[in-house]
This record gives structure tokens, C-alpha cells and sequence, in this order.
């Protein structure tokens, strides 16, 4: 049996078993639907079966039925963003026969840790948080609190299920790594965010090489970020215990609210000549009417 024909039969499983147990369970009280939901996430997404995709889901956090996997065009191909816990290497593209631990390892103490926010720039790294459990809690936070919908002229955005708390982690930027120095297309760089990889370099102020992280093709769910002029979130560039590099997302000042989709500024260049910001926002510098 192909990697495929597996996931097919996993897939057409868990339709059989939604069904089943939506009817069956349609007198829940919140809580318990709350639950179920999550169990029925956390299956949809069990990132041990192969080639699994994103699913799009509806305000309450419940995939459609059967689910429908996300896709993003690209250069006139269909792909199916994968489902990423932790990053991968893209051999071709990223610095050949690496591994992971390889390309992102060894970072400097001078970035602070995601886990415990440890940072001191005159001393060594002294903690010992695990990147593995962190990405694990990752995952689950983000099954148990986000939704991956659609939102009018922008695709697939996320959005808050529950209450985000102020200055809170909200998940990983994972992807493929890949070499700074490699050229995407416009298309593909709208997915890639840089990152320090490699030994740090005391010459150099303990700056290390800059690599990408390109969640184009493979990513987290944090790839379906939109940009707004008055983001709620925004990117840091961390660490995970002395071993790992992570790029993180985390909440500003404000809790985000139920509903409210979760946003980045992407940069004042971000958008071109004849594009448009749809973010909605008073203080908007792209509106769409500018140039009517
Ligand atoms: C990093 S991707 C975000 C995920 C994307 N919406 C999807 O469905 O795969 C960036 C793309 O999202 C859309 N987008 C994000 N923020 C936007 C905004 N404020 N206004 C218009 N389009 C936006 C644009 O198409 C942009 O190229």
C-alpha cells in the first residue's frame, strides 16, 4: 500500500467516525463539544500518518464534513500545504547533507529561550528546556485554541477559537529550511520568514548566518497568518534550550478575543504596486480605495 492509498483509508476512516458521532452527540453542552472537537481535531492531524494536510474549518472550530484539505496554487500547481510539527531540510535547496539539528543548532545565548525566557548576553546558556515537548505543547494549543478559515479576497487566515492571553506563545513558525542565498519567487517568499542558523560567530558579535524558513509547501499552521496595519501578533526569534533555533509567534499586549483573527505585519514594503491591504483596519497604509 502506497504512502496514499494509507492516508485515503485514514481520512475516509475518520469521515465514517465523524458522522457516527456527530449524530450521537448533538445534545452536548459546550464543554463536551468543546472536547469532542478536539479529539476530532487531534485525529484529523495525527502527524504520524503520511503526506496529512491542513483542513479548512468553520467559526466553531468543526472541519467540514467530509474534510476539505486546504491547497495553495503556485506557478499553475496545486499544493497541499503538509502539516509540519518541526521543521525539515529541504536538501536542495537548504545547505546540502545537513540535518535539522545541524542547520539550526548551537545557538547563541544571546537569543532568549522560548520555554523559560532565559536570556543573558554575558553568560552561557544554562537552561535545559526540550525543543521536542515545547513543540509538542505547540501542536496542542494549537488544536485546542485555533481555527484555520476562509476569509473574503485574503484565503485561509487564522483565527482565535478561545481567548489568547497578552504577550503568550501561539506557536511555531515551522517550514523548510532552506539557504538564504537561494531566490524564490514572489509567490513562494510570501510564505518565508529568516532565521539565524549554524555556530554562533563570537568574531561577529555572536551573529550567526541567516537561513529561511519557507512554509510555502510545508509549514505550520502559523503559514495562514494574514498581515494587518494594527497586527495582534508578531514574530520573535528564539531559542529552545541550547540546541535549537525556533522562530515563534507570539500574542501583543492585548488578549486576543474569540473570532478575531490572528495577524503579523508583514512590512511596510510588503505590498506591490497595484496590490492591496485587506486587513480592514482606520490606520490601514494599503487600503483597497487608494488608488479608485
Ligand atoms: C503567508 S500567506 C497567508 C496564507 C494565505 N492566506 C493562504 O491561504 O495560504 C500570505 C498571503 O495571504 C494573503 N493576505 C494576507 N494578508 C493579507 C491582507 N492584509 N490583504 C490581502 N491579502 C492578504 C495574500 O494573498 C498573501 O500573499
Amino acid at each position: 500500500m502506497s504512502a496514499n492509498d494509507s492516508t485515503r483509508e485514514y481520512q475516509e476512516d475518520i469521515v465514517s467516525n465523524m458522522i457516527v458521532k456527530q449524530s450521537k452527540h448533538t445534545h452536548y453542552s459546550t464543554s463536551k463539544k468543546e472536547r469532542f472537537l478536539q479529539r476530532r481535531l487531534a485525529r484529523l492531524y495525527d502527524i504520524t500518518k503520511p503526506e496529512l494536510c491542513f483542513y479548512a474549518q468553520d467559526p466553531s472550530g468543526y472541519p467540514s464534513n467530509p474534510p476539505e484539505a486546504i491547497s495553495t496554487t503556485m506557478k499553475g500547481e496545486t499544493f497541499y500545504p503538509q502539516v509540519l510539527r518541526d521543521n525539515v531540510v529541504d536538501q536542495e535547496r537548504g545547505l546540502k547533507n545537513k540535518t535539522v539539528e545541524e542547520m539550526l543548532g548551537h545557538p547563541s545565548w544571546r537569543v532568549q529561550c522560548q520555554n523559560c525566557y532565559q536570556s543573558d548576553p554575558d553568560s552561557e546558556i544554562s537552561c535545559t528546556c526540550d525543543y521536542q515537548t515545547w513543540a509538542e505543547e505547540q501542536f496542542n494549543f494549537w488544536i485546542g485554541n485555533i481555527n484555520i478559515q476562509k476569509s473574503p479576497g485574503k484565503g485561509f487566515c487564522l483565527f482565535a477559537r478561545k481567548t489568547i492571553p497578552a504577550h503568550s506563545t501561539i506557536g511555531e513558525y515551522c517550514g523548510e529550511l532552506v539557504n538564504s542565498a537561494w531566490r524564490a519567487t514572489a509567490k513562494e517568499s510570501a510564505y518565508w520568514v529568516s532565521t539565524y542558523c549554524g555556530m554562533p560567530r563570537e568574531d561577529k558579535k555572536g551573529g550567526q548566518k541567516l537561513c529561511r524558513v519557507d512554509a510555502s509547501k510545508k509549514g505550520s499552521p502559523m503559514r495562514f497568518m494574514s498581515h494587518s496595519c494594527k497586527p495582534n501578533a508578531y514574530l520573535v526569534r528564539g531559542r529552545i534550550g541550547d540546541d535549537r533555533y525556533v522562530v515563534a509567534v507570539k500574542s501583543l499586549e492585548e488578549e486576543i478575543q474569540p473570532g478575531q483573527e490572528i495577524t503579523i505585519d508583514y512590512g511596510k514594503g510588503w505590498f506591490k504596486k497595484g496590490e492591496f491591504c485587506l486587513c480592514g483596519h482606520a490606520e490601514c497604509r494599503k487600503p483597497p480605495l487608494e488608488d479608485v
